[in-house]
């Protein structure tokens, strides 16, 4: 099988390593390979949906540690597979190639407690349950206490300036004041890593930036890392890092290589790129 674009950037074993960019008192970026610290770690992963001419490979041999309380922006054209990226990194995908673990889970991202936190594009809210209901049942789910999970519930409600909505339901509620009830959501459970995936593009600018400040400030409250995939700029220069994502091959870059990123349509066009194969390459 051949993919139309060829491999980018290599290491001596073929596969881009992607490192968390740590920042250093003297202002430069540093990288750091601390296996036991990721919370999530993929090596030489792949994807592919179909087989043979219909095959799609919707990410190639992808190489990557997120560490904790990372700061990541996957950034890259629609159907470049970001989001798929994500599905795999929350254990919702398996790999058709490579390996994906959690060191710093335990292995397990999504047994027990809330380890992986999910933003998707559209709130995902229960219709029928209030504000405060829908925060609570992931933690009544996995059996937290009624009494606890009532109390961090309404302190991340309360964080988000959400305390006087607990009672509204969603259909009540801006889209800008459901996405915050989802991060109020995830707050309460407090996993080590939160994906979000377009959190933001479906509000206007103001309530973007909110949510992206709110996004970033729960993560640093509960010392969670954060991979978010985006178009969004004012997200991506948030973060420490940022992961350009073409044609499901993620290419090395840190914030410091962001202007130049931004300055780069190839990056951020938003028109539809499809990565026919020949056959799986699995
Ligand atoms: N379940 C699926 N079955 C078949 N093909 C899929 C499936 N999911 C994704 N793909 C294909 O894999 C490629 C990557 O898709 P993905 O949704 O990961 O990209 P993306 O960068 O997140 O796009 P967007 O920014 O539009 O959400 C696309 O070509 C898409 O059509």
């Amino acid at each position: 099988m051949t993919l139309r674009h060829p491999p980018h950037g290599s290491t001596p074993n073929g596969s881009p390593i992607h490192h968390a960019a740590v920042a250093t008192p003297n202002g430069r970026a540093n990288t750091t390979t601390l296996a036991e610290s990721a919370v999530a770690r993929c090596d030489g992963v792949g994807r592919t949906y179909g087989t043979g001419d219909r095959a799609v490979v919707a990410v190639y041999d992808a190489t990557c540690v997120v560490s904790a309380r990372d700061r990541v922006a996957i950034i890259g054209p629609s159907g470049s597979g970001k989001s798929t990226l994500l599905h795999l990194l929350a254990g919702l995908e398996t790999p058709s190639a490579g390996q994906i673990s959690w060191p710093a889970l335990d292995g397990h991202p999504r047994d027990g407690a809330h380890r992986v936190g999910l933003v998707f594009q559209a709130p995902t809210l229960i219709p029928s349950m209030t504000v405060l209901e829908n925060v609570e049942l992931p933690m009544l789910l996995t059996d937290t206490p009624a009494r606890e999970a009532s109390d961090r519930a309404r302190a991340a409600l309360d964080l988000l300036d959400l305390d006087g909505l607990r009672r509204d339901l969603p259909q009540e509620l801006s889209g800008g004041q459901a996405q915050r009830v989802v991060i109020a959501r995830v707050l309460a459970a407090r996993p080590r890593l939160i994906l979000a995936d377009e959190p933001t593009s479906q509000l206007d600018r103001t309530t973007a930036d909110h949510v992206a400040h709110v996004l970033i400030q729960v993560s640093d409250e509960i010392d969670a890392a954060l991979v978010v995939a985006t178009h969004d700029h004012a997200i991506g220069g948030r973060m420490h890092t940022i992961w350009p994502m073409h044609d499901g091959r993620l290419h090395p870059a840190t914030t410091r290589q962001f202007a130049a990123a931004q300055t780069d349509r190839s990056l951020i066009d938003t028109s539809a790129t499809r990565h026919h194969t020949e056959g799986d390459h699995t």
